[in-house]
C-alpha cells in the first residue's frame, strides 16, 4: 500500500523523491476507508475526483527508513468495516476519533514539526512559528504572534491600512467595467498588499506593486508546492537593509515591523533563555506573508466561484448586504459580524475547499498509538481534513455547496469539533484565524456589495481543485464585475 499518488508526487517534488529515495509514504487507513466509502456512498453522489480523496480519509504518515518495504510491516487496523449501520457509525467515530487523538488527546506529542526542506530555507532554518519544533522558542513566537500581532486589538489598530487597500481594489475593478477580471489575482494582490501594508506600512506602490504581486504569487505557489527556493527574503532584496535601517532610525510607524523591532529592543535587555532576535523578526514576517496570502485569496476565489455557480446564494448574500449596509454605502469591517449568511458562505467554502487540506505535517516527538496503529517517533503525519469535510456519514449531500447548513449550527473555526476544522485544532491551530476571517469576509462583502458578477460568454465555470500543501483552483476564475452602487465617488481611489 505504498502511495504513489499524484497528490504526493505533486506535493513532494521530483527533487524531494530524489533526495529521499528511501522515504515511503503509507496511507494508514486506506483499507478501511475504501471499504466504507464503497458501501456507504449515496447513489446521487459521485466520489470526488483526485487525491487526497475520501479513500485516504483520516490520517496518513510517512517516515524515512533504510530498507524498502517489500514485506510491509506497517500497522494493521484493529477494526474491519462492513456496511452495517452500527459499523458505519463506528467508522465515523473512528475517522473523527483519529483526528481527535492526534490533535487533542496526544496534542503535545503531535504538536512537534519536522522541518521540510522548503520550510527550512524559507524560514531561516525553522526560526518561525510554522516550522519551529514544539518547545520554548515556538511558545515565545506563538505568544508574540497570537496575543500581540494578530490580536483583535492590533488588527483594529491597522484597519485603515486594510480599508485603503480595499478601496484601491474597488477603483481598480471599476476601471475596466464590462471586461473580465481574474478574481484570484485581484484577491491575491489585495490580500498581499493588506498583509505587507500591515507589516511595513505600504512601502510598495504603483508599477512596482503590480510587478511584486505577480512575482510573489508565483514564488508563493512554488514554495507551497515545496520546491526549494533559496530564500524568500531574496524576493525582497533590500529587506534586511530596510529592517536594520528602520531599527536604527527608530521610526514611529504603527505596523508589525515596528512592533517587532520594539519588542526585540525590549528583549535585548533581559536575559531570557529564548531571546527574541532579528532572525525571529524576519521569520515571523515571512510567516505572515506565506501563511496569510495564498490561503486567504484562494478561499476568496473558491467562494466567488461557488457563489457564481449558485445565483440563489448570490441573491441571498446581496440581500443581506443591502439590508445591513444599504444600497449607497460602502462596506466597513464593522459590518461583518452582522452578516450571518456571508459568514456561513465562508464556512461552507472552507468545508468544501479547505485551503490547507492536509494541515502542516505534524511530527510525533515519541512513538504513539493512534486508533490501534503505531505511529513511529519522527513520522510525518498528515491529517486529511479535506476528506473529513466530504465524508457522507457526517455531511448530507457533501459535494453540494450549501451555506445554509452553517446557519444556526454549532460549527465554528475553533477546532473543537473534529468533523469541521479548516484551521486545524489544538496547540498548532492556525495563528491567523482572526485575520483570515476579517480579510476574507471584508473582501467578499465588498466585492458582492459593490458589483454584480457574471461569467464571460464562452467561459465555463470550473471549480475543480489543484492539490498541493495549499489548495487552489485548477482553472483561474474569470468574471465580469458590473457596478451596483450609483455614487461614482465610491469607485475613486482615496
Ligand atoms: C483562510 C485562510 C487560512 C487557512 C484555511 C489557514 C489554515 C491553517 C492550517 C490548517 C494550519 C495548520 C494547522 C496544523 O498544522 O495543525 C495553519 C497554520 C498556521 N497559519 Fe494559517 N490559515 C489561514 C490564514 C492564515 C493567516 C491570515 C495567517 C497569518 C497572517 C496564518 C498564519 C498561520 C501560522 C503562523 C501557522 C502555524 C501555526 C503553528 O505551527 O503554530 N494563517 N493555518
Amino acid at each position: 500500500m505504498i502511495l504513489p499518488s499524484t497528490f504526493f508526487q505533486d506535493l513532494l517534488t521530483a527533487d524531494y523523491w530524489h533526495n529521499h529515495g528511501t522515504t515511503i509514504v503509507i496511507t494508514l487507513f486506506l483499507i478501511s476507508a475504501l471499504t466504507c466509502y464503497a458501501c456507504r456512498k449515496p447513489k446521487a453522489q459521485s466520489l470526488p475526483p483526485g487525491p487526497p480523496g475520501p479513500q485516504s480519509s483520516g490520517i496518513s504518515y510517512h517516515w524515512t527508513q533504510t530498507s524498502t518495504l517489500t514485506s510491509p510491516a506497517w500497522p494493521r487496523p484493529t477494526a474491519q468495516f462492513s456496511s452495517s449501520n452500527s459499523q458505519q457509525a463506528r467508522h465515523r467515530a473512528d475517522f473523527t476519533g483519529r483526528g481527535r487523538q492526534v490533535l487533542k488527546d496526544h496534542d503535545t506529542v503531535f504538536a512537534n514539526r519536522d522541518v521540510l526542506a522548503a520550510g527550512r530555507v524559507s524560514s531561516y532554518g525553522g526560526s518561525d512559528i510554522v516550522w519551529n519544533p514544539y518547545g520554548p522558542e515556538w511558545r515565545m513566537l506563538r505568544k508574540v504572534c497570537v496575543l500581540k500581532m494578530l490580536s483583535n486589538t492590533t488588527l483594529d489598530s491597522v484597519y485603515n491600512l486594510r480599508r485603503k487597500e480595499m478601496r484601491k481594489t474597488v477603483a481598480h475593478l471599476h476601471e475596466p467595467a464590462g471586461s473580465p477580471v481574474n478574481v484570484g489575482e485581484q484577491g491575491f494582490r489585495t490580500v498581499m498588499n493588506v498583509v505587507t501594508n500591515m507589516m511595513w506600512g505600504g512601502a510598495v506602490e504603483g508599477a512596482e506593486r503590480e510587478r511584486l504581486a505577480v512575482e510573489f504569487r508565483e514564488l508563493a505557489s512554488e514554495m507551497t508546492l515545496l520546491l526549494g527556493k533559496p530564500n524568500v527574503s531574496d524576493f525582497f532584496p533590500s529587506w534586511h537593509g530596510s529592517i536594520c535601517k528602520r531599527s536604527d532610525e527608530g521610526q514611529e510607524k504603527k505596523d508589525f515591523l515596528q512592533f517587532l523591532l520594539n519588542l526585540k529592543e525590549e528583549a535585548s535587555g533581559d536575559d531570557s533563555k529564548t531571546p527574541f532576535t532579528i532572525t525571529h523578526v524576519k521569520a515571523l514576517l515571512i510567516d505572515m506573508v506565506v501563511g496569510g496570502t495564498d490561503t486567504s485569496s484562494n478561499t476568496i476565489e473558491f467562494a466567488m466561484a461557488e457563489i457564481l455557480r449558485k445565483p440563489e446564494v448570490m441573491k441571498k448574500v446581496q440581500e443581506e448586504l443591502e439590508s445591513v449596509i444599504g444600497k449607497d454605502n460602502m462596506v466597513e469591517e464593522s459590518h461583518i459580524h452582522k452578516l450571518p449568511y456571508l459568514q456561513a458562505v465562508m464556512k461552507e467554502t472552507l468545508r468544501l475547499h479547505p485551503t490547507v487540506p492536509l494541515m502542516v505535517p505534524h511530527c510525533p516527538s515519541e512513538t504513539t498509538t493512534v486508533g490501534g496503529y503505531t505511529i513511529p517517533k519522527g513520522s510525518r503525519v498528515f491529517v486529511n481534513v479535506w476528506a473529513i469535510h466530504r465524508d457522507p456519514s457526517i455531511w448530507e449531500q457533501p459535494l453540494e455547496f450549501d451555506p445554509s447548513r452553517f446557519l444556526d449550527t454549532k460549527w465554528d473555526f475553533s477546532g473543537k469539533d473534529f468533523n469541521y476544522f479548516p484551521f486545524g485544532s489544538g496547540r498548532r491551530i492556525c495563528a491567523g484565524i482572526l485575520m483570515a476571517e476579517r480579510t476574507v469576509l471584508y473582501f467578499l462583502a465588498t466585492l458582492l456589495h459593490t458589483f454584480d458578477w457574471t461569467i464571460p460568454q464562452n467561459e465555463k465555470l470550473d471549480v475543480s481543485e489543484k492539490f498541493g500543501i495549499i489548495l487552489k483552483m485548477k482553472t483561474p476564475l474569470l468574471a465580469i464585475p458590473t457596478p451596483r452602487i450609483s455614487i461614482p465617488d465610491f469607485y475613486k481611489q482615496s
